[in-house]
């Protein structure tokens, strides 16, 4: 197992990392404020990973209440995060009831923002499912549900208390799920990790055929990178917005076509390529990286062209993107590989070009 910290003072927790966590609750047990915790899983994860959490954590005398939420992006809205609500108020959970989200991210973000709000906030866990969850949502405390007209857009801050990646979860983790993790993880080595990139370069593959120790390595090296950063921006002043590479598209992709129709990891694989042939296009990235970085995502079977929604379209989705200013739309953009910045300095038309250029 390898453990990292996310330094956040008084509230700083552990990123535990390791095949068969799942089932041992004594990092739990340690950071339980009373023996008692709502398990909030899906109709496909509760299935494979529920009963195992719940009996380890039973047998130690911890009293669990198990909530089963329907599975999907399109369910990461009101009614269901309401039926996390009803569940612990039937239950009589208490603002001691620790909640530990059991899943990928739709699950984490969902369930971070009932523990956030619930009775004002109740303490918070994480054992993220997917690769996409391991090596990103489930640290760093953004916490949210999607609305009609966009993604993420009702939400909080609010840190866990503990992450446990179980590595060994992601042996039932169907491919295009796993791709859809690569996605984040190549953010990272594009935002501010070369080496990283370079090291993606050299293992991709290994990663695709999920070498357990290659994969471990990916996740431990991309919560590094996380963690860093959300240590050294919590609620995204400043450098945590760099972690938005390709999102302000992506969200217009995964909100413009509804969501669940493209996954979230595929949605920024495809906005990546927009925002870097942007970055191009203003003479900020080198046409060398651009084909770089295109040929890694390709490699991933991960999309490089989006849908064609029309830039107009784009443009209108990407005006509730969280990063606009006074108006102006904030992008993620590329001085080289390892090397970015947020920007308002592209004109709309050249974002609408750099957008029409990458649709298919
Ligand atoms: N909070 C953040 O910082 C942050 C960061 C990145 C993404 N996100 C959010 O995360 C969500 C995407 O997360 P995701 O990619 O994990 O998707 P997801 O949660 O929908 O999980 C993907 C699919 O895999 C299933 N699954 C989960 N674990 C499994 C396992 N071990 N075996 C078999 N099936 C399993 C899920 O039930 C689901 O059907 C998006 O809503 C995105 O906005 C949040
Ligand atoms: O942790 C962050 O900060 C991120 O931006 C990570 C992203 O991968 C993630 O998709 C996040 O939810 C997007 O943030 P949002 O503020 O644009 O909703
Ligand atoms: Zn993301």
């Amino acid at each position: 197992m390898h453990t990292l910290d996310v330094a956040l003072g008084e509230r700083s927790y552990p990123i535990h990392i390791g095949r068969g966590l799942l089932d041992d609750p004594a990092p739990i047990l340690a950071r339980l404020k009373t023996p008692r915790v709502a398990l909030v899983t899906n109709d496909r994860v509760g299935p494979l990973y529920l009963e195992r959490v719940q009996h380890g954590l039973e047998r130690a005398g911890v009293r669990c209440t198990a909530v089963v939420l329907p599975d999907g992006e399109a369910h990461k809205d009101w009614p269901t995060l309401n039926l996390v609500f009803d569940a612990l108020l039937g239950a009589r959970c208490e603002r001691s009831t620790t909640l530990i989200a059991l899943g990928g991210g739709v699950v984490g973000d969902m369930a971070g923002f009932a523990a956030a709000t619930y009775q004002r906030g109740m303490p918070f866990m994480q054992m993220p499912t997917t690769l996409l969850s391991q090596v990103d949502s489930s640290v760093g405390g953004k916490t949210a549900i999607n609305h009609p007209l966009g993604k993420n857009m009702i939400g909080a801050f609010y840190q866990p208390r503990l992450v446990i990646a179980d590595t060994a979860t992601l042996d039932t983790l169907p491919d295009r799920e796993l791709k859809a993790g690569v996605a984040e993880v190549i953010k990272y080595g594009l935002i501010r990790d070369a080496a990283f990139f370079a090291w993606l370069e050299d293992n991709l593959e290994r990663i695709l055929a999920r070498d357990p120790d290659v994969l471990a390595q990916a996740i431990e090296r991309s919560c590094r990178n996380k963690a860093e950063v959300v240590a050294a921006d919590e609620t995204e002043r400043g450098e945590r917005a760099l972690l938005n590479l390709g999102h302000t598209f992506g969200h217009a992709i995964e909100t413009g076509l509804g969501y669940g129709e493209w996954l979230h990891g595929e949605a920024v694989a495809a906005g990546t390529v927009m925002a870097a042939r942007l970055s191009r296009d203003l003479g900020w990235l080198g046409e060398g990286d651009l084909d770089r970085l295109v040929a890694l995502f390709e490699r991933a079977g991960l999309p490089v062209q989006g849908p064609k929604l029309g830039a107009e379209r784009y443009l209108e989705l990407m005006a509730h993107d969280k990063k606009v200013e006074d108006g102006r739309l904030r992008l993620v953009l590329l001085d080289g590989i390892g090397a970015s910045r947020v920007s308002d300095a592209a004109a709309p038309e050249r974002i609408a070009a750099a957008i029409e250029a990458c649709c298919a």
